[in-house]
């Protein structure tokens, strides 16, 4: 089976400016796919590039076998897409922006529409310019959603949704995905990812680190451990293996640790110490400990 996205040798540069280097990867029908990286990595130039918004230097992409630029529009009738930051007329109503969405893709649904909006807490009546940005972000995945597009393409699609929002979002995603819809997801929060896809490409300064299953990016167990100790020098994790990193700092033990995290809670329960934090580490910790070496 052909993939559903298919990247070839994808750049663009601004001029001068960096955008993305010789990107290539695919996507397969019904995988919710992650693109990941940090600000400024090239994962809106990407997507921009696959919505044929801005057109590729060199290097080609195709969607539904088409290539992006020679059949731009016919493509976009079978896309959801959520820009990073959504732009709107302001004077509209929110109801009439999303029929005009609805007739562009020639989808006559209206009971689909009260029900996004109502999982969403959205009200249909307001003026585009009365609403917050959040609430413009949910405008914005009502668009997207609403003519169950076969590929949905979302750029940092959790900015400006609280955390309760964030849930009902990933609720629809989850619905989505289970009618075979495949979606395609740019963050720079690794947890979000991993929370809902099965693969993702990393990308950094432009170029494509890696695309690898969640699976195995979540067997890595790189975690931040600050221990709290009146003297954190007399702290003894000599038996432990896979301290990468130990720092004191004041009362704070720090540590990066790369293992099993039941051996680490074993080996430090004898040791003289008041509390515990057990963070993720950032995505850039994560390059650099298991993919820029
Ligand atoms: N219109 C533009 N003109 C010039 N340079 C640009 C333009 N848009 C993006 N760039 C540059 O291209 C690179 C990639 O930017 P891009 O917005 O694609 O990154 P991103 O991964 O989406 O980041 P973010 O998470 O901050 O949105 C950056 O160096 C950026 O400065």
């Amino acid at each position: 089976m052909k993939p559903i996205v298919d990247i070839a040798g994808l750049t663009k540069s601004y001029g001068k400016s960096r955008g993305i280097t010789d990107l290539t990867f695919s996507i397969e029908e019904g995988e919710v796919f992650g693109f990941i990286g940090p600000n400024g990595a090239g994962k809106s130039t990407t997507i921009r590039t696959l919505l044929n918004i801005i057109f590729p230097t060199s290097g080609s992409a195709a969607i539904f076998g088409k290539d992006v630029v020679a059949h731009s529009r016919e493509i976009r009738q079978q896309i959801g897409y959520l820009p990073s930051e959504v732009f709107y007329y302001d004077d509209m109503k929110v109801m009439d922006l999303i029929r005009f969405s609805a007739a562009f893709h020639r989808y006559r649904n209206e009971q689909r529409i009260a029900e996004l909006a109502a999982r969403l807490d959205l009200d249909l009546n307001r003026k585009i310019e009365d609403l917050s940005f959040g609430n413009r972000k949910k405008v914005g995945i009502v668009q997207a959603l609403l003519h169950e597009p076969r590929l949905l393409i979302l750029d940092e699609p959790t900015g400006g949704l609280d955390p309760l929002m964030q849930n009902t979002f990933f609720e629809l995603l989850k619905e989505e995905r289970a009618k075979g819809t495949t979606i395609f997801f740019s963050s720079h929060i690794l947890s979000e990812v991993q929370r809902l896809c099965d693969r993702v490409a990393i990308i950094k300064d432009g170029a494509l680190i890696k695309v690898e299953s969640v699976e195995t990016l979540l067997r890595n167990n790189l975690r931040h451990i600050t221990l709290t100790s009146k003297q954190p020098e007399t702290i003894d994790l000599s038996g432990i293996a896979g301290i990468v990193k130990r720092e004191i700092a004041g009362t704070h033990l720090k540590l990066l640790y790369d293992g099993d995290m039941r051996s680490f809670v074993q080996g430090v329960a004898e040791c003289a110490f008041q509390d515990i934090l057990i963070e993720e580490p950032s995505l850039d910790e994560i390059f650099l400990h298991y993919y820029t070496k």
